[in-house]
């Protein structure tokens, strides 16, 4: 059996821990829970057939013996316990990958991962193409522009919104509010475009990748454009995501790739690049 332990119980990880135990629970176990709110912890293990250990704290998150660590909380959760799960021998999956595209992140994790054979997965999450790019990048990419369009309220909170005070209440049609380069996207909307940061790692990095983030009140889905141009040809990849079932603000599609990569990591046979 692989064990998991999983740090966040919000929309994300809800779905991962219910289609752990549902779905995958021949090759899987969930031994433990973390989140920063214990009622939130709790309320999800509440909802569970099995029985988790609910961590108090990550220390106690930190000292379980685990196969693969699973982060579905925030940044923050990226930037503070990457290194350290790494360090203890345990392989871990990121969802918050815009924490990645900070100072040199990504390369020390990647050395802790090299010196102590332990792997990063970073799955494609509310984007579709990442496969497509990354064997295309193999051969150069000359240029990768995401447009996400959002409805307003999904863009609340956004350190961008909040520093510019811009009133999202009062915006009546598609509205470009945001244009820069992928590393600065994902520091002031950490919790709106982490799809950056996964093309950014899979394409021309986080200077080249463009971003346009559009608030649009017509629109009920989280939608990502993604174009490609490069030596392989051209690429344009739409999806229109429909919400988690209990959250507005999360694409269900990064729920479900999250599953889809514990799927392939016990796989007898990987689909796609
Ligand atoms: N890669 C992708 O395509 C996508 C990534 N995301 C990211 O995945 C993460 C999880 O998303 P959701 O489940 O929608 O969020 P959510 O807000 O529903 O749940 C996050 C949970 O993590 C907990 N948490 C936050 N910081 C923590 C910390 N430092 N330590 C322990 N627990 C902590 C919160 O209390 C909350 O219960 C977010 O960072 C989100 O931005 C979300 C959608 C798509
Ligand atoms: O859920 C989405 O559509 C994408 C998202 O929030 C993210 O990439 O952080």
């Amino acid at each position: 059996m692989i064990k998991l332990g999983l740090i966040g119980c919000g929309a994300i990880g809800t779905i991962l821990a219910k289609a752990i135990e549902e779905r995958l629970q021949e090759k899987f176990v969930l031994k433990v829970i973390f989140d920063i709110s214990f009622e939130k912890a709790r309320a999800l293990k509440e909802r569970l057939h099995s029985s988790p250990i609910i961590a108090p704290d990550f220390s106690a998150f930190l000292v379980q013996s685990l196969d693969i660590a699973i982060e579905a909380a925030s940044q923050e959760a990226v930037k503070e316990y990457g290194e350290k799960i790494l360090s203890r021998e345990k392989d871990l999956m990121i969802m918050s990958i815009g924490a990645l595209l900070e100072d040199n992140l990504f390369e020390r994790l990647k050395t802790i991962a090299q010196k102590k054979h332990r792997r990063i997965y970073l799955p494609s999450g509310a984007v579709v193409g990442i496969d497509g790019i990354k064997a295309a990048a193999l051969a150069g990419l000359d240029e990768v522009v995401l447009t996400t369009r959002k409805p307003p309220a999904g863009l609340k909170g956004a350190p961008y919104i909040e520093e510019r005070e811009i009133d999202l209440e009062n915006i009546t049609k598609a509205q470009m509010i945001y244009k820069g380069p992928a590393e600065e996207a994902v520091k002031y909307f950490p919790a709106n475009v982490n799809v950056a940061a996964v093309l950014s790692l899979a394409g021309i990095g986080k200077k080249k990748t463009k971003v346009k983030i559009i608030a649009d009140p017509n629109i009920h889905t989280n939608q990502h454009e993604i174009k490609v141009k490069g030596k392989f040809g051209q690429m344009i990849c739409l999806t229109k995501n429909l919400p988690c079932p209990d959250s507005p603000r999360t694409s269900y599609l990064a729920a479900l790739s999250a599953i889809k990569t514990l799927e392939n990591i016990s796989a007898e046979v990987v689909i796609g690049t």
